[in-house]
């Protein structure tokens, strides 16, 4: 999906919601565990709950990774389920030497056809260039991170007197356009997105935090949106796991909804 769809979907719904799939099988509703594939019923009622609200899902391979084989196949069989005209995010934070990481955009882009993957930005350029390699796939390099840890090297103040974060951006730009490449921009640290929207102006930020990990909207919204709205702000355990009996898939919707509302209005205000 371009970034004109992207925008397009974005409008249509009055929405950036991204819900983040990270479904892990001690959090879900007993009832489900006689099911053959628990996370994919899990999986499916929720996508059939949120995607009204929904303009991107992203599931974060972990919690599948972590099961094996089977794991995998729910996550496959999960982006399959995906309605192809919604965003799909394989959060997997993935980087290597060039040739792995060619690999890697092959398993995420060609085995399964997602259309973006997280990817960490710490190797470098080689590490970073054979995913912006496929057409119509967009890489999402971690930026500012939600997480206390990204005090440790993403705000260390570099030679140049910069925040690492900062050369990262500037140095990342180059890689890619703002038509393959976003980046990951926690919601936890709200007056720091103003300082990351003037450095890179059009291109679209992936931004995890709110509902969980307490980040605001209406900063993120203030201090992030463009006239492309330019945000997927995305919740995960705030959405799916918001019921905890037979009735999780409303309750989700219902979490979804509030979201959506405040968007739209955000939408109005900043969407400029
Ligand atoms: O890349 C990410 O998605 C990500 C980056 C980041 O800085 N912080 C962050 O929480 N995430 C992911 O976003 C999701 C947040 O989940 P909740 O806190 O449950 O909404 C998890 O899948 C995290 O791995």
């Amino acid at each position: 999906m371009d970034k004109k769809a992207l925008f397009a979907k974005i409008s249509q719904k009055s929405s950036f919601l991204c819900v983040g799939l990270d479904t892990d099988l001690t959090k879900i509703p007993e009832h489900l565990l006689k099911e053959k594939d628990p996370i994919f019923a899990f999986n499916k009622q929720i996508i059939d709950n949120t995607i009204d609200q929904a303009v991107a899902y992203k599931p974060n391979t972990a919690f599948y990774e972590a099961l094996g084989p089977k794991g995998w196949e729910s996550l496959h069989k999960t982006l399959e389920y995906i309605p192809k005209d919604v965003f799909t995010i394989a959060d997997a934070k993935r980087g290597d030497i060039g040739n792995t990481s060619g690999l890697y955009a092959k398993a995420f882009f060609e085995m399964m056809d997602f259309d973006s993957v997280t990817v960490a930005p710490y190797m470098g350029i080689d590490s970073v260039k054979p995913f912006l390699a496929f057409e119509d796939k967009w890489v999402i390099l971690l930026a500012l991170t939600s997480n206390e840890g990204s005090q440790d090297f993403q705000m260390l103040e570099t030679k140049n007197g910069k925040p690492f974060f900062q050369e990262v951006i500037e140095k990342s730009q180059k890689w890619g356009t703002p038509d393959n490449m976003m980046y990951v921009v926690g919601a936890t640290r709200g007056e720091k997105i103003a300082e990351v929207r003037k450095l890179v102006p059009d291109h679209f930020f992936l931004v995890p935090g709110v509902g969980a990990q307490g980040g605001s909207l209406e900063e993120v919204a203030k201090f992030g949106m463009n006239s492309n709205c330019g945000l997927l702000v995305n919740s995960s355990r705030g959405i799916i796991y918001a019921g905890k009996d037979k009735d999780f898939g409303k309750a989700a919707k219902t979490e979804a909804q509030k979201l959506q509302t405040e968007m739209e209005i955000l939408l109005d205000k900043y969407c400029k």
